[in-house]
């Protein structure tokens, strides 16, 4: 099955989004002088402090693997309801590995009271999931199908995980030279790389669902870890919250680049200097076309097109002490959260996903 590439209509609207998440070509990153280094460090640095996202284009992972990802993506999710099951997600959010059905997990942005979430929860997300993470992660080992059941997809997850764990660190890398820091300080606080791939399926579903709010594709959240990246298909429906003006905006898939984010870990580990801001996902753009020829009752059930996409969540080793980072106190030297282990954090948010 092939993994369908952009169309154009995708393509175009991807112009709006340089306008408000920066595109940064981080080639001169993994490949220049140390001044170039410096400068995209900067680049980077900025772009997490006004709007805690951004593109990287030219990241070093190959394109074709990117793709072959969301290959994969398609043929697992493919499977009959009974074959994914047999990698089940376990229950409760201890052990986020596995398997998740249509409307298991609701995600929600600071909702600890267990009432308030079980209300949520009566209107899930329509989406599927499944995870994977480092194959020395004892805390939370991973949970394969039986091999023969999709031959190859065990061995390309893993592989990909290392690219994917490689491109985090030396985005750390970035992070911690522009704050003057030693290079390897954030990477060396990442060593045990206990970090969590994810494939994400939202089936299609009538447009009329998601505009009413009956059903949702991802609510409004933010990201608990370090650093997210998210590589998109040529759907759309991505949007951020701008951070000035609380409006949320598109962020659609830029071709060849990852959109890259922080989350609350980093966020409080920064001191609030880089932002961890809060994103969903909505029905797609209607693309030029799709309601020619239909009738008025029709168009009203028309259906958004199934969109697939692959976020990479970091966080710190669990030990980490999470406190302000040096260079990131605030005028007179405030820090603004008190430390906490990153374990501590972790298991404080997953909590309030999977009661
Ligand atoms: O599917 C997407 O584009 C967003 C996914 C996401 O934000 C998440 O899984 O945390
Ligand atoms: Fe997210």
């Amino acid at each position: 099955m092939a993994y369908e590439k952009s169309t154009t209509e995708a393509r175009s609207s991807s112009i709006s989004a340089s306008n408000t998440v920066p595109v940064v070509d981080f080639s001169r990153f993994l490949l220049g002088s140390d001044v170039d280094k410096r400068a995209i460090a900067r680049e980077v640095d900025e772009a997490f402090r006004k709007v805690g996202f951004v593109y990287l284009q030219n990241h070093g992972i190959q394109e074709q693997k990117v793709d072959e990802c969301f290959e994969w993506s398609q043929r697992f999710f493919a499977l009959p309801e009974g074959v994914k099951k047999l990698a089940p997600h376990p229950p409760g959010g201890s052990h986020h590995r596995g398997y998740s059905g249509l409307g298991i997990e609701k995600v929600t942005q600071n909702v600890f009271e267990q009432e308030e979430l079980a209300a949520l929860r009566q209107m899930p997300d329509f989406k599927e999931s499944f995870e994977s993470g480092n194959v020395h992660d004892q805390m939370q080992p991973n949970i394969w199908l039986p091999d023969e059941k999709l031959p190859g997809f065990r061995q390309f997850m893993e592989a990909f995980f290392l690219d994917c764990t490689d491109l985090i660190h030396t985005i750390l890398n970035a992070l911690a030279i522009s704050l003057s820091l030693p290079p390897s300080q954030l990477s060396n606080a990442h060593s045990q790389s206990l970090f969590q791939l994810r494939l994400l399926h939202y089936p299609s579903i009538p447009r009329s669902l998601l505009h009413s709010g009956e059903k949702s594709r991802i609510g409004a959240h933010s990201d608990f870890g370090t650093l997210t990246l998210l590589f998109q298909d040529d759907v759309g429906g991505l949007e951020i919250q701008h951070p000035q003006t609380g409006e949320f905006i598109a962020a659609p898939p830029v071709p060849g680049g990852v959109l890259v984010n922080i989350g609350d870990l980093m966020m409080r580990w920064s001191n609030g200097r880089w932002r961890s801001t809060v994103h969903r996902v909505v029905a797609p753009p209607e693309l030029k076309g799709e309601r020619e020829g239909l009738e008025d009752e029709e168009a009203g059930k028309e259906m958004c097109r199934p969109r697939y996409s692959i976020p990479f969540f970091a966080t710190a080793d669990p030990e980490t002490v999470i406190e302000c980072l040096p260079g990131c106190e605030g005028p007179d030297g405030k820090k603004e959260f008190e430390a906490m282990t990153a374990l501590e954090y972790v298991q404080m948010r997953m909590a309030a996903l999977y009661a």
